[in-house]
């Protein structure tokens, strides 16, 4: 355990403080497979005054320093805002990243090592892991050669989708009924369609742990849509269980505006809370799911809850991933893989830079799978 000093700062909120963090470097890993992730120092400075504006949402602080505080997390997410330490280059930073997390391509053969005798069960998110992002939601197509390639990785492992869509909305994109599906960042989750082979119970799963919210989330999607249609580019989506406010197409000057009205609508809604994803705002429940407990629930679901020879992989770009990631972490089991061009703080092991590099991966594990079933096949013929 180690200890770091660190100033947070936010001159429009006026937090400004020491704090000494306890990170831990050693003993959640249990595997080969997981290095531990030293935070490069580039970094530090943007996770933590990030974390402390997150805080902000539980504390009372109204107005306009709440406002502030979401601008202030919209710029942090917007690659163009984030910067490194002065004294550190670009290319420095990116290396040392890439020292903590290796590229999952690179570190194949550990990873298959390390998930020896072990079931291995797959876990994606949608947006920007197996499709690109895209400036319309509703265009975010996966091509077909992804398609292929995840049908045959269902066809040797479990493989769920885990995504902040709806759970339609991400099955009309990807068209697979032999997989599991956890929308509305996991608040909605339905096993295939035919049952499954892995499934140790014969119960359909289906899993609907914020229901009592539909009528709400209707509504603050109605006033959502009607509040923020004077803001140019702003797309409010309707995920079932959560809501969406996309950014992406409103111009930066604007950011605070929209800001402005989505929390006015939430003011009235203290069961709801806000997070942030890619250039999206997403407003869901209270209630204490996320990806993390809909990966818990699966793997209960597929009869490993116990289980000390289950390795699930988790492969995604977003901040909601996280949660998903941290429970493998917290588990020692398998690992979790962030896809991204640019170093973030995440407690992902590996690293992917884009969606075709998860193709790649996918494929990979698929032909591995395919060659050490020939060879099973082969020696227990021989016997
Ligand atoms: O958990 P995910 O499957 O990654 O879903 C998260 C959000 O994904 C979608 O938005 C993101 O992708 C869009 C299409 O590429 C892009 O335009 C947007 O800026 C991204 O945030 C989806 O539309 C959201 O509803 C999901 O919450």
């Amino acid at each position: 355990m180690t200890k770091q000093n660190v100033r947070v700062s936010d001159a429009k909120s006026g937090i400004n403080m020491a704090i000494t963090m306890a990170v831990s470097k050693s003993s959640l890993f249990t595997t080969a497979a997981q290095k531990p992730p030293v935070v490069p120092s580039g970094y530090m400075n943007i996770t933590i005054s990030r974390r402390k504006l997150l805080q902000l949402q539980d504390l009372d602080i109204n107005g306009a320093a709440r406002v502030n505080a979401w601008v202030d997390l919209m710029e942090a997410s917007s690659p163009t805002h984030i910067k490194s330490t002065p004294s550190l280059s670009v290319s420095e930073d990116h290396s040392s990243w890439m020292d903590n997390h290796p590229s999952a391509l690179d570190m194949f053969e550990q990873i298959t090592n390390a998930s020896k005798g072990k079931q291995i069960v797959m876990f994606l998110d949608y947006d920007g892991t197996l499709s690109p992002i895209v400036d319309d939601p509703d265009r975010a197509f996966m091509d077909n050669k992804m398609r292929k390639t995840v049908r045959k990785l269902a066809g040797y492992f479990p493989t769920a989708i885990v995504s902040g869509r709806c759970r339609d909305k991400v099955y009309n994109f990807v068209r697979l009924a032999e997989l599991y599906y956890a929308g509305s960042h996991g608040m909605d989750i339905k096993g295939p369609s035919k049952g499954s082979k892995y499934e140790k119970c014969t119960q359909a799963v289906l899993f609907q742990p914020a229901s009592e919210f539909l009528p709400m989330i209707d509504e603050v999607y109605q006033a959502l849509i009607e509040t923020t249609k004077s803001t140019p580019g702003a797309k409010v989506e309707n995920n079932k269980f959560c809501v969406s406010v996309h950014f992406r197409c409103v111009d930066e000057k604007k950011w605070s505006e929209l800001a402005q009205q989505v929390t006015s609508v939430l003011k009235e809604y203290p069961k709801l809370r806000m997070t942030q994803g890619r250039k999206v705002l997403e407003i869901r429940p209270t209630i204490k799911w996320d990806k993390g407990k809909a990966l818990e629930f699966l793997l209960e679901s597929l009869g490993y809850a116990s289980c000390t020879d289950v390795f699930p992989v988790y492969i995604g770009d977003d901040r909601t991933d996280e949660d998903a990631f941290k429970v493998l972490r917290e588990r020692g089991q398998g690992f979790g893989i962030l896809v991204s061009k640019i170093p973030k703080d995440t407690n992902a092991s590996y690293s992917l830079q884009e969606p075709s590099q998860v193709m790649d991966f996918l494929q990979r594990l698929v032909e591995w799978k395919r060659q050490t079933f020939k060879i099973t096949t082969e020696d227990a013929k021989k016997t």
